[in-house]
């Protein structure tokens, strides 16, 4: 007989980000923050490789890492509104967390689906911020992809990458609802 935890799906049947912009003070303590990181390490991982690691952010390296995209979108020549975009995403942040990518080699699991576990954790963790009653959000950004600005601002190794930061903070304005997938349109049964 299944053994429903009816709190738990309908806490997933209405979960959504919180925008990263609207999110302020106060933040998860480290204490708080602990049984948040505990749930996203607690996620599917064929193997048992863990090819994942977390960098927990707060504000002065935050603030940073926004000095740091300054420099880097300048020698990258982009364009001064991709700069501020990115930079107000860590000046204005006051705790995210860096999930890594850590690719390991195995002759058993493809390093697509270590990808897909290091996704896992960004989704574990997202949604055990919104389960503690946080506001969250999942962002990347050009910033996130640039080897210099990994590398320099938060000291990943070759081969390492980051999967997302999730932003976390306490919500301000409550965001419209975003229009979700058509089940119809998405789902396909194979009965035969
Ligand atoms: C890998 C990944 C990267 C993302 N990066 C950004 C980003 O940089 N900026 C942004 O506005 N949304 C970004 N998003 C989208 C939001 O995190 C999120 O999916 C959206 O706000 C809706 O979230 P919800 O379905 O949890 O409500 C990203 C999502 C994923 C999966």
């Amino acid at each position: 007989m299944p053994d429903p935890n009816p709190a738990a799906l309908n806490f997933l049947l209405s979960r959504r980000s919180r925008p990263a912009k609207t999110l302020g003070l106060p933040v998860p303590t480290r204490e708080e923050l602990r049984p948040i990181l505990e749930a996203a390490l607690r996620s599917p991982d064929h193997g048992k490789l863990e090819p994942w690691r977390l960098i927990v952010l707060t504000r002065p390296a935050l603030e940073r890492l926004a000095t740091l995209v300054e420099e880097r979108g300048a020698a990258l020549e982009r364009a001064p509104e991709d700069i501020a975009k990115q930079r107000s995403q860590y000046a204005d942040a006051h705790l995210a967390v860096a999930v890594i990518a850590t690719p390991q080699q195995s002759d058993k699991v493809p390093e697509i689906e270590q990808t897909l576990s290091a996704g896992a954790v960004c989704t574990a963790l997202l949604n055990a911020a919104l389960a503690a009653g946080w506001g969250a959000n999942w962002l990347t950004g050009w910033a996130s992809h640039d080897p210099d600005f990994v590398r320099d601002g938060l000291r990943l190794a070759p081969g390492e990458w980051i999967a997302g930061f999730i932003h976390i903070g306490t919500e301000g304005a409550a965001p419209p609802e975003r229009p979700r997938p058509d089940m119809d349109a998405k789902v396909a049964w194979i009965e035969a």
